[in-house]
């Protein structure tokens, strides 16, 4: 079996409860409250300016000149999708930008960048996967159950549910799949143990954003 599918298997529970949460339920309904889906649009653009950044430093880090280039792509994408946030999302919502990380949002970014620079490159690919994978996933099932009509987050969900995006998160996984052929069997485990913990992270990402979560003391 690929590395890709042990992978699944692993962290298939983590998805099973993800899709379950209710903002992904409310979200389909159309009936997510605005500030909340605000909130979570604010911090995502954070998320993502640090995704970039971690894609980036595994572009340096990656030993095939292919994969130099495929996740500069990547990081390309996703400060670009960064930026069509605030073009769009951020006038639509009026949303000031101003907004610190959350203690999740700061978790997940802290979990990716410190994999993308310390861990065996390998094993930074497979904790960047599920930003990749999760979301097609979740993107999909989100499409598939939707109420178009009069659903105010139908733009959004458009977003990662779509072929383009699909053709992304395959190359993704395909250059795990490689990567892991050349590793032992303990390193393969280490990849997908960084697999579960960001698909944890995915989980607690969209948790914070229904809590809309702040910081528990208030120092100043
Ligand atoms: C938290 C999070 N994970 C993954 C994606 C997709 O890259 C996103 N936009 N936000
Ligand atoms: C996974 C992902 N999500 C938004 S952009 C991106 C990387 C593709 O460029």
């Amino acid at each position: 079996m690929s590395w890709s599918n042990t992978a699944w298997q692993q962290a298939e529970h983590i998805y099973q409860k993800i899709i379950a949460m209710p903002f992904i339920q409310e979200l389909i309904a159309g009936t997510l409250p605005q500030e909340k889906f605000k909130f979570y649009i604010e911090q995502d653009a954070l998320y993502l300016e640090q995704f970039g950044r971690a894609l980036a430093l595994i572009a340096g880090r990656a030993h095939q000149t292919q994969h130099v280039l495929d996740y500069t792509r990547f990081a390309e994408g996703a400060i670009v999708v960064e930026s069509t946030l605030h073009a769009s999302y951020f006038n639509t919502y009026n949303i000031s930008g101003l907004a610190k990380p959350t203690p999740a949002c700061h978790y997940y970014t802290s979990f990716l960048l410190s994999t993308a620079a310390l861990a065996q490159v390998e094993v930074a690919m497979a904790a960047v996967l599920p930003c990749f994978w999760i979301y097609q996933k979740v993107g999909d099932y989100i499409y598939g159950q939707h109420q178009v009509t009069n659903n105010p987050y139908s733009e959004w969900i458009d977003t990662y549910a779509g072929e383009e995006f699909a053709q992304l998160v395959a190359k993704a996984i395909d250059i795990c799949n490689d990567a892991a052929q050349n590793c032992t069997q303990q390193q393969q485990q280490a990849m997908a143990d960084a697999f579960e913990m960001g698909c944890q992270l995915e989980w607690l990402f969209w948790d914070s954003a229904w809590r809309m979560e702040t910081w528990a003391a208030k120092l100043i």
